[in-house]
């Protein structure tokens, strides 16, 4: 967990301990239930933690605002935001129960207290509203933007507008010509010099 402590500091002993804990809890669960690829297990740390605190390093939630983690599968990026910004809530919403299991035992056992988690398609959830929106590797931006405005409400009180934040790779030229939109796009090897973030960006659209 050192590349974390390479990039941000001022972490509580409470942080410290969560995100030491979440190597063994990973490794324990993804043997039982698969969320992270057998290989990548070993680079916890730097390809899912440090790649969900890439969030927080281009936005600083602020204390009471509501964020939504779209398709969040094992937990990321919601389960290391929400160790990273306790007083933020996390609301982690994926189709597929079984990665809400294991969401759930690692946000218990590390003592995550600001989650909350729904087993439900995104288009699905009606009658609530958060801040921002945040994804990994979910669904293209024209879709992503189309299940996320009408969750969104609007508000500048962060250091970036109140909006939509993923996480993608690779060629976005077409995805974004297509999602008709036009998404502040940041550079992750801009932030992380780890060969890992070459051609990862964080894409934000305002809502
Ligand atoms: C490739 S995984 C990524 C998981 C996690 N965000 C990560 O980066 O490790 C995509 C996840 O999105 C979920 N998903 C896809 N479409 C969804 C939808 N419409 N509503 C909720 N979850 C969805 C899938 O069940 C899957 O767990």
């Amino acid at each position: 967990m050192d590349i974390i402590l390479k990039y941000f500091s001022d972490f509580t002993p409470q942080q410290l301990q969560q995100f030491a804990a979440l190597q063994p809890l990973y490794t324990e669960w993804n043997e039982k239930i698969n969320v992270i690829s057998r290989k990548d297990i070993q680079s916890l740390y730097e390809n899912h933690v440090l790649h969900s605190l890439s969030i927080a390093a281009v936005a600083n939630f602020a204390g009471g605002m509501q964020v939504i983690d779209i398709g969040t599968g094992g937990g990321f990026p919601g389960v290391p935001l929400a160790i990273f910004f306790p007083e933020v809530h996390f609301h982690l919403v994926d189709s597929i129960g079984k990665k809400m299991k294991v969401v759930r035992a690692v946000a218990e056992a590390a003592g995550i207290k600001n989650i909350t988690m729904q087993h439900a398609r995104v288009e699905d959830i009606k009658n609530r509203k958060f801040e921002f929106a945040v994804s990994r590797a979910v669904a293209p931006l024209k879709d992503l933007w189309r299940w996320t405005k009408p969750l969104l409400k609007k508000g500048n009180e962060a250091s970036l507008s109140n909006g939509l934040i993923c996480l993608k790779g690779g060629d976005l030229a077409q995805e974004i010509y297509e999602s008709g939109l036009r998404p502040n796009v940041v550079r992750i090897s801009e932030l992380f010099k780890e060969p890992y973030f070459d051609e990862k960006f964080l894409l934000h659209v305002s809502a």
